[in-house]
């Protein structure tokens, strides 16, 4: 309480002696002013990228998607854990949340404004606003819930007489949190103006990289750099329309430049207001809501799965998807998640205990070798007899045999496969070494550790056998060039793009070999890139002929690209043919759901001895 007196006295000083018509420094600058703070970045492209995109999009597109990719969406999107609790469960406590919330600030306020002997004064006026929470209306999502937000706004930046206000430079990275509702960390400030005492007022701006000779991009600021204001700090103009609000420091320029953690600037003013779910998840609702893009969790919807059916989530990590898929089949069936990296396996079996869900099991894969070579054809599936495996073993023998010009399946020394007499090892179509049995023996001896709470801690796998899964979701790694609010593009260069676009189809290759004929495979991405879109759906289209575009459900997002395109360099990409691009879902971040870019495809798997088109 003493601590935020003591800032709210230095705002008023500041206030007293601010007079927004009386600048006299510059003309031109106090006319600049609402142009030169509002927000309005440039997002920079690599240009052989920028070229790329405009081809595909259309200039005029490419730069509605540009502008929208610079803002983050005007929406929080919350699903609820329909395991736990109820969407209007969890609708009236956030409610009682911003009550009480707004009571707090409100008597805190006059708290602070009678001790501080001034009238009114909010110290956030966007922290005491309710904002709205609205059921989705999407039929089959009503497990969804929206908390508005609202942005951008124009804030009256604190001028002091004459001068500008002073200054904070904060990384992109912490720019593009402090847009999603974070506040400004000390290890993402970049540069600060002189003589910055805790409690003053800054302006907040982001350090995007700019073109330097040689068509590289650098930043031009170093860690700590004095700021020194309009006539000799040469990033000055550069600044203009990089402004993502105005807040209070929390200590001095030294204090922030000596210090390596902890809160530096408490955000009072922001461009964008989105409720902030950091204190809300932790406490009243952990367990019972889960923050996500509405494109992600309509991906899982599209894949469909079913009580009691086994899916695979290829690529899984931290788990949205994987928790979105158990909770639809109401944790009833397995749902199989593996991911390359060891620590994010443990995070999907932290998500899973949190949200109550215990059809998850999680393993360590390069998912790139998803298939276990070994055991193609002895392996019996649950629910399916022997005779049954034996007379359609000739038929995946050869579609095995077809596929091994695809790719290298398993490099794995698959010594290990003799356990298909265990039962977890048929069910799951997982090998695990000896080693890897001999440690689950002792786990299971000395019981669930630290982060076991589903799947154990990640455990190694080497792989399922083909036709394993009734579903497979592949949501791919990728550019991620749907993310938003995103202030710099320019690292990514065509190369970079394309090599994306080649492992994803391997990824792919993968995926259709474990899933079961009839079966379904979801492929889906964050990025706008067509590349890894619908030139990796042209790929499975033409590749293997047994699969087809199925239609979505739920449908919101616009239709895919069809053409191709071609680069002068002599590098060609087919996209989708007409009449196919309705039934694929590209999320248009500039269009009316205010979405993430995003892209959806969903396949049909017809009987698999119907042919490859290599
Ligand atoms: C787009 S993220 C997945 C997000 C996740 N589906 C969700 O909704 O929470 C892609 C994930 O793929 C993983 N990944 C990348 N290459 C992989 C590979 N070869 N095998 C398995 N996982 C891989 C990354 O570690 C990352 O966690």
């Amino acid at each position: 309480m003493k601590g935020t007196r003591v800032l709210l006295k230095s705002i008023n000083r500041n206030r007293s002696f601010s007079s927004r018509t009386t600048h006299s420094q510059s003309q031109i600058l106090q006319m600049d002013q609402s142009e030169r703070y509002s927000y309005n970045p440039t997002l920079r492209w690599n240009p052989q990228v920028e070229e790329y995109f405009s081809k595909a999009y259309g200039a005029e597109a490419f730069s509605r998607i540009c502008k929208a990719l610079t803002r983050p969406s005007c929406y929080s999107c919350i699903r609820v854990n329909t395991q736990r609790t109820t969407t209007e469960a969890v609708i009236e406590k956030i409610l009682e949340i911003q009550r009480e919330k707004r009571l707090h600030d409100t008597v805190n306020n006059q708290h602070m404004n009678n001790d501080a002997e001034v009238e009114t004064l909010s110290v956030d006026s966007s922290r005491s606003e309710t904002s709205p929470v609205l059921k989705c209306q999407i039929p089959g999502l009503d497990y969804v819930v929206f908390v508005k937000g609202s942005g951008p706004h124009d804030i009256q930046y604190d001028y002091h007489q004459d001068t500008p206000p002073k200054e904070i430079i904060v990384s992109r990275k912490c720019a593009e949190a402090v847009l999603r509702g974070a506040q400004v960390y000390v290890p993402g400030i970049l540069a600060c103006s002189a003589h910055v005492e805790k409690g003053d007022v800054v302006a907040v701006s982001v350090g995007v990289e700019q073109p330097i000779r040689d068509n590289g991009w650098a930043i031009g600021i170093t860690r700590g750099i004095v700021l020194q204001g309009l006539k000799t700090d040469p990033q000055y103009l550069e600044r203009d329309g990089l402004y993502i609000g105005q807040g209070i420091t929390t200590m001095s320029r030294a204090g922030i430049f000596r210090g390596l953690s902890g809160l530096g600037v408490d955000m009072t003013d922001r461009v964008f207001k989105l409720a902030s779910f950091n204190d809300i998840t932790t406490d009243v609702l952990k367990g019972d809501i889960f923050l996500q893009n509405l494109p992600s969790i309509i991906t899982a919807h599209v894949l469909d799965p079913k009580e009691g059916e086994r899916i695979l989530d290829m690529c899984a990590a931290p788990g949205g998807k994987t928790t979105a898929i158990a909770s639809l089949m109401k944790d009833k069936g397995e749902v199989i998640a593996v991911d390359r990296s060891h620590n994010k396996v443990l995070e999907i079996n932290n998500l899973a205990a949190e949200l109550g869900l215990h059809s998850i099991k999680t393993y360590k894969l390069d998912a790139l070798k998803a298939v276990s070579e070994s055991n193609l054809i002895s392996e019996v599936k649950v629910g399916q007899s022997q005779s049954e495996s034996e007379s359609q073993g000739g038929q995946e023998e050869e579609f095995i045999k077809s596929l091994s010009i695809l790719d290298k399946v398993n490099d794995n020394d698959n010594n290990n496969n003799n356990n298909t007499g265990d039962d977890e090892g048929v069910k799951v179509g997982c090998y695990k070494s000896k080693a890897e049995e001999r440690k689950e023996k002792r786990r299971m001896k000395n019981g669930p550790g630290r982060n076991q709470a589903t799947g154990g801690r990640g455990t190694k796998c080497e792989g399922f056998s083909p036709n394993t899964f009734d579903r497979v979701l592949l949501d791919a790694p990728c550019s991620a060039l749907g993310l938003r609010p995103r202030l710099f593009s320019g690292e990514n260069t065509v190369d970079s793009l394309r090599k994306n676009g080649k492992y994803q189809k391997r990824l792919f290759d993968q995926a259709v070999q474990l899933v079961r004929p009839g079966g379904v495979i979801v492929y889906s991405t964050c990025t706008i890139n067509p590349g890894e879109n619908e030139a990796v759906v042209r790929y499975a289209l033409d590749t293997y002929k047994f699969l087809s575009l199925a239609h979505q459900d739920p449908r919101i997002g616009g239709p895919g690209l069809v053409g191709h395109y071609e680069s002068p360099d002599g590098y060609s990409e087919e996209w989708l043919r007409p009449g196919e691009e309705d039934l694929v879902q590209r999320f248009d971040p500039s269009g009316p759901h205010d979405t993430i870019g995003f892209f959806i495809a969903k396949f049909n798997v017809g009987p698999k001895d119907c042919g490859l088109n290599l």
